[in-house]
């Protein structure tokens, strides 16, 4: 992992799931665009190793949160809390340098660049050696260069995409460039893995895949995850816990089981309206 690892207790839940100590905190987040308030006070927190999801109706202001998060939009009220501090209003480069790292909800890779060519984008803000460097102390960038290599390849098999990795990306289907672009996000070694909307457009067969990498993701690497999704029986499946937003406020926040049966979020779905 890239960013130093804090010490933290973990607790087994009664599932089995281990879940650490609190590593993010959303305080009192409020976010405007001009007049229209996409979020307003919202508070939760985001425990090591667990899946946590965020759902609610479109327009809820879920992206808005999840870019929040990643420190894209700096809120206009509240405070945004990661391993114990509070985080200053800093550029996203600077938030990926701390272990945070993302996924679209509209697939954001080179398409004219090979599968392992995008992925080695995801270790750029790990490379030491610039172009300076590189030009005056050719040895040093080439070690570099191998060690970064081995580790994309080391992603590549984990998620099953060896038969690809020369493949430009421009050329694949939906469900393969989802996966490259996981891949990516992957090869920055995040602490924390943001997913906006994983499985969307995805067929039955490719959310299964989708999942079961997920899951993988979690156990193998100890990834703490925030997901985005509105498939619900993939956030059920996949969640420790949930916020569940509405009209840019938080209506609910639990386990998969305790949310399910919150009258106001059944309310939100069905459409109940609000005064
Ligand atoms: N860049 C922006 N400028 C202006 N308004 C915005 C911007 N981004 C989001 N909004 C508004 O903020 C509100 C929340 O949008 P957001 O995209 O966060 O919701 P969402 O829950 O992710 O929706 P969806 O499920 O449809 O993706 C909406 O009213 C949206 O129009």
């Amino acid at each position: 992992m890239n960013a130093q690892t804090p010490l933290t207790t973990f607790t087994t839940t009664a599932d089995g799931r281990k879940i650490g100590d609190i590593l993010m905190e959303m305080k009192n987040i409020t976010l405007r665009f001009g007049g229209v308030k996409a979020v307003t006070d919202i508070s939760f927190d985001i425990r090591e190793g667990e899946i946590r999801s965020i759902i609610g109706p479109n327009g809820a202001g879920k992206s808005s949160m999840l870019n929040v998060i990643s420190g894209f939009y700096v809120p206009q009220e509240g405070e945004v809390w990661f391993r114990g501090a509070r985080r200053p209003a800093i550029k996203p480069y600077k938030v990926a340098r701390q272990g945070i790292a993302r996924t679209f909800q509209n697939i954001a890779l080179f398409d004219g660049m090979s599968v392992l060519d995008n992925i080695m984008t995801g270790r750029l803000t790990l490379m030491k050696t610039g172009l300076l460097r590189q030009a005056l102390w050719w040895g040093a960038a080439e070690r570099e260069e191998t060690a970064h290599r081995e580790k994309v390849e080391k992603i590549i098999d984990f998620l099953e995409i060896q038969a690809i990795r020369k493949t430009s990306v421009g050329r694949l289907p939906y469900g393969l460039k989802k996966r490259v672009e996981l891949a990516r996000a992957l090869a920055a070694e995040p602490k924390l893995l943001l997913l906006d909307e994983p499985m969307a457009g995805m067929n039955v067969e490719e959310k299964e895949d989708m999942c079961r990498f997920i899951l993988d993701v979690n156990d193998e690497f100890g990834t703490t995850i925030v997901l985005i999704e509105h498939d619900m029986g993939v956030v059920m499946d996949l969640s420790d816990r949930v916020v569940v937003m509405d009209y840019g406020k938080k209506i609910g926040d639990g386990t998969p089981d305790e949310v399910r049966n919150s009258q106001a979020v059944i309310d939100a779905y069905l459409g109940v309206s609000h005064e």
